[in-house]
């Protein structure tokens, strides 16, 4: 099946191929129209189909006949077209000619005419078809003797011994043709035309159309043939093999063609190899099943195409000759029909009758002798078909294995080539490897410099809140210099009070002691003058009175002020006290997890830096082991292949040599045998007897001496190439096994570097990303840290601003106070004194002496209240200086902060800083292939990038989440 399908890929050249909807017409017009020309100049021309049953052989030579209207059907086949077209140029041509036809059928190697009349024999016996003899004419061709020569004068005549003998024909329903042809049928038109010469002598051109409708070759089994019918097909298939034969050998120029070996090539002897022009129509079907036959029907075709004849028109011959030939054959004809009268039979002249048996007798012991050589022939040549069918056999399990050598080679080319690819991807990844851990390494020690940067940041931060805490100390000093100064403030306040409060009651106890005195003095006095007394008095009551409410007035004052210095004073301390508590914490706190996340960044950092330092040391152990592995395999597999190229060749050769020597031998021995079996033939004619006995011992010895030496060189040949192919086997089993194990090996090692290498990776990214958690994590509690202390700052120094604001408002409000009723009291103490200075002078115009006491009085209360203007102005000075002292000079503010710690490491340490750490594999990957230019190899940074798309590194987003 499979030969079969390699068969179906062969090509076959024709002149012309018709496809199945193609039309009678067009066929009759390009394959026999030029050989019917050919036929009226003199040539015998021959138009054979042949081809499987059922295919269209009968349509395509016969078709439909029936005219209609005198005109041929589209359907008429080539035998009614020639006989139509024949007519049509002879009539054109207005020629003189003359016209038999023939039509025989060849059934079971047995002739019969299919023109002849119907035998009207009682039995049945007699009835059977007369059987006609067939002999050769001495020219090359074969005469059919007795066969019915029907002369014809109109193209419908032949159409009805045409149709009249296809009745006639044995047919059978089988399953590929309900009506198969069961014989060969050849229909030939002998023409006669007669030419004008310049002597005024006439020729005739004799030219024949034999057109030849073979039976189908036919698969038994698949044409569903039995018994009877199998044999037929059986002896269909011989002639029909005897014909493949004859077309093999006048393809191959062989001496002898086989034309003898059945009738129908006898018949076609001509048109086969001889001076005919031959016309074969081959027909196929287009069905798969048929491929078989169908491959089988071209090949043959293909072949008989290429056999040459050599056409030669028939000799002119004389109508004179012509007739003294007519004549001859009637007088023989004659002779017969009067010994028949004589008597009862079928007679024959005596002389004839005598030529004839002697003849019979002759051929009949030639072909006895030469059925009997033949058979002999026929032994040997199937003995030296089995012997070379053997060695075709041996020669294509030989090719066989040739090419499976060669293809185990191509595969181990393939292989060997597949390795150095993979070798040099190797090569490649480890050096994108080296190059991916150089720029981890620049990326690590990158990290390692901004740790260190983070680390002074950190140190800067830890001395800017030791700074923070030194000045909240500073605050809470001066906090407490401040409560002290509003101690001291107080203090002060209070004693210039008690002072201010002494020396008004001093005063007025002096005022009033002098007042008592001059009360006295005056009751002495006045006595008389009461009015002025009473008058005075009343003064006196309504200044006491107003001293009294002043002085209430101030002391209610300075005790309100004294409250609410006590009051502010608290609840600042309370403040302070609490914001000191407040940060001190938050500090404490703070620097204990600044140190904790440095100290695990550090101790992550040194983490990745000791697994880098391992990763790389393994993978390039690894790396190294598998290159050594891969060069070693190269080396090996490259030898072994060495090895497998040097024997194959070796091997090649030795068939080679041994496939030349064979075929020159077997082609020595076919020359041999052929030219032996000639000179065999032509002894044969001569000393059949004795040369036969002979040839066959000579021939038997030949073969035998053949045979022996070729079994000799074969089996010498087969031990040799046994030889080889063990030898051959061993290599390759070894080598296979070398392969094998070095595969194994490889792959071990390639996967333990690649899981050791996927191992730390997956550690150092572990690593990394908690790295980087924690210091997304440090970065996010420094901002948080950050903005926590700006917030408390910010709250301390408004709550302090807005305190003191607020103090010093509401002191600068008491002072403004009291200083309104010390003026308020110092202009009614003005307005007392004058008052009492207007008294005293009224009082003087009363009385000089009581004038001149009271002068010397008022002196010395004026003194007094001149004492008493300046102490209290003094206590006023004093109480103002001290309060501008407090508020201005004393009373410390906190300065404000100049540099914010943290400002450092945001501005410094950016997001996009913090991602540039990032030593991203995929853009080494790229950036290592495009330095390398690396494009086209087998893109296994792919993987890489893949990951990178796959894992975005996770861990900054929490911080990039956050800052967003
Ligand atoms: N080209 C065609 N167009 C139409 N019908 C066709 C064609 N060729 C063959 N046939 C039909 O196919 C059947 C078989 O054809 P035909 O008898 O000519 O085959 P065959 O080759 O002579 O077979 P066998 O060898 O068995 O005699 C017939 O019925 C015929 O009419």
């Amino acid at each position: 099946m499979h030969s079969l399908f390699k068969q179906a890929d062969k090509t076959f050249s024709f002149d012309k191929v018709f496809g199945p909807k193609a039309q009678q017409r067009a066929i009759y017009d390009h394959a026999v129209a030029p050989i019917v020309n050919d036929v009226l100049e003199g040539y015998n021309c021959t138009v054979f189909a042949f081809g499987q049953t059922g295919t269209g052989k009968t349509y395509t030579m016969e078709g439909e006949m029936k005219q209609k209207a005198g005109e041929l059907p589209a359907t008429a086949g080539v035998i009614p077209r020639a006989v139509r077209h024949i007519f049509d140029i002879l009539e054109a041509r207005k020629a003189d000619y003359s016209m038999k036809v023939t039509f025989l059928e060849l059934y079971n190697e047995d002739i019969t005419d299919l023109l002849a009349l119907e035998d009207q024999s009682r039995f049945p016996e007699d009835r059977q078809k007369r059987a006609i003899s067939l002999m050769e004419d001495g020219k090359g061709g074969a005469v059919i003797r007795g066969l019915e020569e029907v002369i014809v004068y109109s193209p419908s005549e032949i159409y009805n011994l045409l149709e009249h003998g296809s009745a006639r024909r044995r047919t059978a329903d089988t399953a590929l043709n309900k009506q198969s042809s069961r014989s060969h049928s050849v229909f030939s038109i002998y023409i006669h035309v007669k030419e004008q010469t310049v002597g005024n002598q006439e020729l005739m051109k004799c030219g024949r159309l034999n057109l030849v409708d073979l039976a189908g070759s036919e698969n038994i089994a698949r044409s569903g043939a039995r018994e009877g019918r199998a044999r037929e097909a059986g002896e269909m298939n011989k002639s029909l093999l005897t014909l493949g034969r004859v077309i093999t050998a006048l393809v191959e120029h062989s001496v002898h063609v086989p034309y003898r070996d059945s009738k129908l090539t006898r018949l076609l002897r001509e048109s086969l190899g001889g001076k005919a022009k031959t016309c074969i129509i081959a027909t196929v079907s287009p069905s798969i099943h048929c491929l078989e036959e169908t491959v089988v029907t071209l090949d043959y075709a293909y072949r008989a195409k290429s056999i040459r004849n050599k056409p030669e028109a028939n000799q002119k011959v004389c109508k004179s000759v012509m007739l003294k030939d007519i004549y001859q054959e009637m007088e023989k004809m004659k002779q017969d029909v009067k010994a028949a009268r004589e008597k009862n039979g079928i007679y024959i002249p005596h002389e004839r009758f005598a030529l004839e048996e002697a003849e019979k007798k002759t051929m009949k012991d030639k072909i006895e002798s030469l059925e009997l050589s033949i058979e002999d022939h026929r032994k040997e040549v199937d003995k030296f078909k089995r012997l070379y069918l053997a060695e075709q056999e041996h020669r294509l399990d030989l090719e066989s294995r040739n090419k499976e050598l060669k293809m185990n080679i191509e595969s181990c080319k393939k292989e060997f080539l597949d390795l150095e690819e993979a070798h040099s991807r190797a090569n490649i990844s480890l050096k994108e490897k080296d190059f991916i851990i150089s720029n981890l390494l620049c990326a690590e020690h990158s990290i390692v410099e901004h740790a260190k940067d983070i680390r002074g940041a950190l140190e800067n931060a830890s001395g800017d809140i030791s700074s923070l805490v030194d000045k909240l100390g500073r605050q809470s000093n001066t906090e407490a210099e401040n409560e002290g100064l509003l101690f001291h403030f107080r203090s002060q306040l209070d004693l210039s009070l008690e002072l201010l409060r002494n020396t008004v009651v001093g005063s007025v106890c002096e005022q009033r002691q002098f007042l008592e005195s001059m009360n006295e003095q005056n009751k002495i006095y006045f006595s008389a003058k009461s009015e002025s007394t009473i008058h005075l008095e009343r003064r006196i009551a309504k200044a006491k009175d107003i001293y009294a409410s002043g002085v209430q007035c101030m002391n209610e004052l300075a005790n309100i002020l004294h409250q609410r210095s006590i009051v502010h004073s608290e609840k600042m301390g309370l403040n302070i006290l609490s914001h000191a508590t407040r940060a001190a914490n938050f500090l404490a706190v703070m620097v204990s997890e600044a140190e904790q996340v440095l100290n695990d960044v550090f101790k992550s950092i040194s983490e990745l830096k000791e697994l880098l330092a391992f990763s790389a040391e393994q993978q390039e152990v690894g790396m190294k082991r598998s290159l050594v592995s891969a060069q070693v395999m190269s080396k090996t597999s490259i030898d072994f292949f060495k090895d497998i190229k040097a024997h194959a060749y070796s091997l090649i050769k030795h068939m080679e040599q041994s496939q030349a020597e064979c075929s020159s031998q077997l082609l020595k021995f076919e020359e041999d045998f052929k030219e032996l079996s000639v000179q065999e033939e032509q002894a044969a004619l001569d000393k059949i007897t004795e040369i036969l006995a002979g040839l066959t011992a000579k021939k038997s010895t030949m073969v035998s001496d053949r045979v022996g030496q070729l079994n000799g060189k074969h089996k010498e040949e087969q031990k040799h190439l046994k030889l080889q192919m063990s030898s051959l086997q061993e290599v390759s089993d070894s080598g296979v096994k070398e392969a094998v194990a070095y595969a194994a090996k490889v792959e071990s090692q390639f996967r333990e570097d690649k899981l050791s290498h996927s191992k730390i990776k997956d550690q150092m990214e572990d690593i990394l990303q908690q790295s980087l958690k924690k210091t997304a994590h440090s970065v996010s509690y420094w901002s948080h840290t950050e903005s926590s202390l700006e917030q408390l700052n910010k709250i301390s120094v408004v709550e302090a601003d807005d305190f003191i604001e607020e103090t010093r408002n509401e002191n600068e409000s008491i002072l403004q106070n009291m200083l309104m009723v010390c003026t308020q009291s110092d202009a009614k103490f003005d307005a007392i004194t004058s008052d009492m200075l207007t008294s005293v002078k009224d009082s003087h115009l009363l009385d000089h002496e009581a004038r001149m006491r009271i002068e010397t009085v008022f002196s010395t209360s004026l003194d007094r209240l001149e004492i008493l203007k300046t102490k209290h102005s003094q206590g006023t000075e004093s109480i103002r200086g001290m309060a501008t002292k407090y508020l201005e000079r004393d009373y410390k503010v906190n300065s404000p902060v100049r540099r914010r710690p943290g400002e450092l490491m945001t501005n410094e340490y950016s997001l996009e800083s913090i991602e540039q750490l990032r030593a991203s594999v995929p853009e080494l990957v790229m950036k290592f292939r495009s330095e390398n230019n690396l494009d086209e190899v087998e893109d296994k940074g792919k993987r890489y990038l893949d990951h990178g798309i796959r894992t975005p590194r996770s861990p900054l987003m929490p911080v990039n989440h956050y800052h967003q």
